[in-house]
């Protein structure tokens, strides 16, 4: 009786110790497939020790923790290369509204996948501006005006070096005032001129005058333009210089603002003037957006739908329906192109890796 008794006992203890073994060989080849998962993420890389960004401030690294005060973030509370390190598109517009539309937009264009009863959380806590995540993507509300972009930007960048990103890519998608062409043509800007006609954006730092230049990338926008072939999408696309005004009225030429001291003549004449040299439209944020992206080795570009043509009038009067038609437009070519840079890579991976269609296609949750 004893010796069965202890023959239980003794299974008893094979048995536990059959399910420890079980449990930590289960364990084990869990951990080994997250790290294949990982593995084929990274496309067989290893994590990067510092982002592609340049020329940021050399302070960086003593503040600690260095709080990104308009975004409401900060290094000592958000873990930045686990949240935003795989940042690789950061695409930026005027309102709140439009870049939580593209979020979704991009998450459906992706086949990325939220659980049923959650929504895209505005991550910027600053009540400044609003930004998303989907994947690799950033959808972040900037705001009107230079000042205002700008002091995303240095938030972003420093977001960006903390994430050690790698060659992320920044496309405005804004809507502008068109000269000469259609409401609702799209215009990719060459170039992005302060109101003297100069690629330049100008800032004063401790009383002096400081100049950066402000040409865009013109490969990528040769890229966008690319993927606006008439036969593939329903909306006409210019390429062409864009004037960045300080002020939508007076700084546009409008004479609809509460001040005017010109003449509807000298409008039209100065309207002429800028078509002459090569500018298709007017914004607000493109001198500061090109001139700190470039700062930054960031390659950046600008897609606008124009709203109104400015040889015909001030005010914009297009319903909010055309309004809402046009809004998707540049948000198609640069979801066209996220998909194009991100279905190279796959290829691409696949040649070197022979990586199954499967593993790195298909749906999966942000
Ligand atoms: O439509 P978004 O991208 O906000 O940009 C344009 O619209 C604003 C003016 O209405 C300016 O900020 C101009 O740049
Ligand atoms: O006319 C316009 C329309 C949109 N944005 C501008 O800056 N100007």
């Amino acid at each position: 009786m004893a010796a069965k008794c202890k023959t239980a006992g003794a299974m008893q203890c094979d048995l536990t110790r059959d399910v420890c073994q079980l449990k930590e060989s289960v364990r084990s080849q869990g951990k080994q497939l997250g790290r294949l998962v990982r593995h084929m993420k990274m496309g067989c890389k290893k994590p990067p020790n510092q982002s592609t960004l340049k020329g940021l401030n050399p302070c960086l690294p003593c503040f600690k923790p260095d709080f990104l005060y308009h975004l409401g973030m900060d290094t000592a509370t958000t873990n930045f290369p686990k949240v935003f390190g795989d940042v690789r598109f950061v695409c930026m517009g005027g309102t709140p509204g439009r870049m939580e539309r593209f979020a979704y937009r991009i998450m459906k264009d992706l086949r990325l996948k939220l659980s049923p009863v959650t929504t895209l959380r505005n991550m910027a806590d600053g009540h400044r501006f609003a930004l998303y995540k989907v994947g690799p993507v950033l959808c972040v509300s900037h705001g009107m005006g230079c000042p205002s972009i700008s002091i995303l930007l240095h938030e972003l960048f420093k977001m960006m070096h903390y994430a050690k990103c790698q060659n992320p890519v920044f496309i405005r998608i804004g809507t502008c005032g068109g000269i000469g062409i259609e409401p609702g043509t799209v215009v990719i800007s060459s170039e992005a001129l302060d109101c003297k006609l100069n690629p330049c954006y100008e800032v004063i730092v401790q009383g002096k005058i400081v100049q950066h230049c402000s040409k865009l990338d013109q490969c990528l926008a040769q890229e966008l333009q690319s993927l606006a072939n008439p036969c593939e999408v329903d909306f006409e696309t210019v390429v062409g210089k864009t004037i960045c005004a300080d002020d939508f009225y007076e700084g546009q030429s409008r004479l609809d603002g509460a001040f005017c001291d010109y003449t509807s003549h000298s409008k039209t004449a100065y309207l002429l003037g800028l078509k002459g040299n090569g500018v298709v439209n007017f914004d607000m944020e493109s001198t500061a957006f090109a001139a700190l992206t470039k700062r930054a080795n960031i390659r950046s570009a600008v897609v606008c739908v124009s709203v109104i043509d400015r040889m015909n009038g001030d005010q914009i009067r297009a319903c909010p329906k055309s309004l809402s038609v046009w809004e998707k437009r540049p948000q198609e070519l640069v979801s066209r192109y996220i998909r194009k840079v991100l279905l190279d890579e796959v290829n691409e991976a696949k040649k070197v890796n022979d990586v199954p269609a499967r593993c790195v296609g298909g749906e999966s949750e942000i």
